[in-house]
């Protein structure tokens, strides 16, 4: 993979990390969020169901009351005893009764009706449940409904007091039955039914809790219960199912526009949108009063507006997103400049490994090509660089010499001062050399105290120039040492280089016998090489 390609790949991961914190901690949020809501919901549904158990004391409690009142009991003994005189509950004195009953009655029920929503109070005969006297409705009577309604018919067999939820042909709500015996005697008479409606304790709970309230019977349930009519207990929606008491208004809306979620008699909680808002609604079942238990007939909405709730989540969301963002780009600057950092750090330790190579390679060469002594070049490059020059002659049609020097009786100097002195010597004399020539000119030890000089350019004369200035210079010079100044002297060879000269040998030979002739004569002296001698 290319680095191109690597830094790509590197910054579309951290792209990915980075979205990917951002939408675990949006995702975290809302986790929290709805848990939050459930929690609510969970102890908004205990609030109804203490409501509900308190309206079964509450309908319980009245019921006893009532059934307790000595006038009542005697009205309602008397009253059984008409009907079995009369045979049925349509006679004269089963009427009066009926009327005095229902008289003495009177106040509480209105009072009732207006303060805790009594919908009801029914007077059951006993053994069959054969109806006496309904205070909602005082002209009805002689049926009995003990055959579908399981609170009223338990009582009746046993005589045991009861509440529960139920539905009736005049409403659903919460009834109690306790049994009612005659004055002065443990002889049942009948039983005393009273219920209480939802609405108006709903309203409550809703004020309490500051969230909507409502109560739907299934579509089953509707149609099982033997209404007088459909409106008789409620509102019926669309669907089938009866909206029997809310505590706002809106919850008939969504019923009527079947905007509700569907409901399988479960807890079950959904986010619903609504006019620009966000509601979250919760249900639970509702189950009516039943020896056994019974499918659901019904269920309890609880619902409430979170759409500042969401809206803050959201904006939460964005915030986390631009941050990550943010955090991205962050990273992936840094990132880059690390890189280039490290690339620059890279580059450079390349940079200094690569001079120090060619530092070391150079170094190498000096010491492949000069005499470590002198700094002039070794005799194996002097001949390359002859053989070079031979080479280049016939291109360049250039003259060139060479002359050969030796300094004269140099044992003596090393045998008189010492070796060292005669080192001393010999790099003197090397910078003699540099000094006179010139810097094309190539400088060569050939022996101990035996040098080499070619001279590109010059013709035999002007390199016999140059020779008797070195000559001149060396001579002239003293090297002042522990044992007083010594000087040397020098004597030259002199040749020019020809087009026959294939072969190093062929000058130095010549340039040799012009030097030997140098000593032979009396040394300190140039002699130019004559073909003639
Ligand atoms: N100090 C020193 N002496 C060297 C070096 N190389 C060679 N020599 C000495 O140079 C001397 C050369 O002596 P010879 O060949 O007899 O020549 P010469 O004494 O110069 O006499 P002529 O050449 O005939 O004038 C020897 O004593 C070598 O030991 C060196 O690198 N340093």
């Amino acid at each position: 993979m290319s680095s191109r390609n690597l830094v790509l790949a590197s910054s579309l991961l951290l792209f990915g990390v980075f979205a990917a914190i951002a939408l675990l901690v949006g995702d975290l949020a809302e986790r929290r969020l709805r848990s939050d809501l459930d929690r609510e919901a969970a102890r908004l549904r205990t609030a109804f169901e203490v409501m509900q158990i308190e309206l079964e004391h509450c309908v319980l409690s009245i019921t006893d009351l009532l059934a307790s009142d000595t006038e009542v009991r005697g009205l309602f003994a008397d009253g059984a005893a008409a009907v079995r005189a009369e045979g049925g509950g349509g006679g004269r004195e089963a009427a009066r009764i009926r009327s005095a009953l229902e008289g003495r009655l009177a106040p509480q029920w209105e009072r009732m009706r207006e303060e805790i929503d009594l919908r009801q109070i029914h007077f059951h005969l006993s053994p069959d449940g054969t109806s006496f006297l309904r205070m909602n409705a005082p002209g009805r009577f002689g049926d009995s409904l003990s055959g579908f309604r399981p609170l009223v018919a338990d009582v009746q067999a046993d005589g045991r007091r009861r509440a529960g939820f139920e539905i009736g042909p005049t409403f659903a709500g919460i009834r109690g039955a306790v049994p009612v015996m005659a004055p002065g005697g443990d002889t049942l008479v009948g039983t005393l039914e009273a219920g209480v409606g939802f609405a108006g304790h709903l309203a409550r709970l809703s004020a309490h809790t500051g969230v909507g309230y409502g109560v739907l019977l299934t579509r089953e349930a509707v149609k099982d219960a033997r209404f007088g009519g459909p409106s008789a207990s409620g509102r019926l929606g669309p669907e089938g199912e009866l909206l029997v008491a809310t505590s706002r208004e809106e919850l008939g809306l969504w019923l009527d526009r079947s905007r509700l979620p569907p409901y399988d008699g479960g807890d079950r909680t959904a986010w619903l949108h609504w006019d620009g808002r966000i509601y979250q609604l919760m249900r639970f079942p509702l189950r009516r009063y039943s020896p056994d238990r019974e499918p659901p007939v019904g269920s309890v909405v609880v619902w409430h507006d979170i759409g500042d709730r969401v809206a803050a989540l959201s904006a939460f969301r964005a915030r986390v997103g631009w941050l990550g963002l943010l955090a991205y780009l962050c990273a992936q600057l840094l990132a880059l400049g690390l890189v280039r950092f490290g690339r620059g750090e890279w580059q450079r330790q390349l940079d200094e490994r690569t001079r120090e190579l060619r530092r070391k390679e150079s170094l190498l060469m000096e010491l492949a090509t000069t005499d470590s002594l002198t700094g002039v070049f070794n005799r194996r490059h002097f001949f390359e660089q002859l053989r070079l020059q031979l080479a280049r002659l016939d291109r360049l049609d250039e003259r060139c010499s060479l002359m050969m020097l030796d300094l004269d009786h140099f044992k003596r100097i090393n045998d008189g001062y010492g070796h060292a002195v005669g080192d001393r010597v010999l790099q003197r004399f090397a910078g003699h050399c540099r000094r006179v020539l010139r810097q094309t000119d190539v400088i060569g030890r050939i022996g101990g105290e035996e040098f080499a000089v070619l001279l590109p350019g010059q013709d035999l004369e002007s390199a016999m120039t140059v020779a008797e200035r070195l000559r001149t210079l060396v001579a002239e010079d003293r090297i002042e040492t522990d044992r007083g100044s010594v000087g040397v002297t020098l004597s030259l060879g002199v040749t020019e280089l020809d087009e026959d000269d294939e072969d190093p040998d062929r000058v130095l030979g010549r340039a040799d016998e012009a030097l030997y002739e140098a000593k032979e004569s009396g040394r300190d002296r140039s002699i130019a090489w004559n073909a003639d001698p």
